[in-house]
């Protein structure tokens, strides 16, 4: 299976169950795993072929900038579904973490799979 992948992403985001999370932004990152046919894009050189990195990194950030999250499972559940849905992606993997937000931790956070591992483009 072909990948397409988006590493290290680093965001502001309002993030978080407590009262005082609410009121400020905190770094979060997340990464992206999504799996892509590249062979047209290969054989074309042609963007219009590729899963566009840039397009999936501004649309988290979108999603990000417009919403308070409680949790972490929201935002990577939300970030699955609109990109699969909007850019027709048949499986991803999501992680979103939070650096310092656990002392003695460099990141807490989770990691989602969504859709069919098992795709395979057709020949
Ligand atoms: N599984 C999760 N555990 C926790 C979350 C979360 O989003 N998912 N969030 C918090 C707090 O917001 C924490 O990050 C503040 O330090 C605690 N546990």
């Amino acid at each position: 299976m072909d990948i397409v992948y988006v590493r290290d992403l680093k965001l502001d985001a309002r993030i978080g169950i407590y009262e005082w999370e609410k009121r400020i932004f905190q770094k979060i990152r997340v990464d992206l795993e999504m799996a892509w046919d590249n062979r047209p894009p290969a054989n074309s050189d042609n963007i219009k072929d590729t899963l566009n990195y840039k397009t999936a990194a501004k649309r988290v950030k979108a999603l990000v900038d417009a919403d308070h999250y409680e949790l972490v499972e929201r935002l990577a559940e939300t970030i699955a579904s609109t990109l699969m849905q909007e850019l027709q992606i048949p499986w991803i993997q999501v992680t979103v973490g939070k650096p310092g937000a656990v002392h003695g931790s460099s990141e807490v956070g989770v990691r989602i799979e969504r859709g069919n591992r098992a795709w395979q483009p057709s020949i």
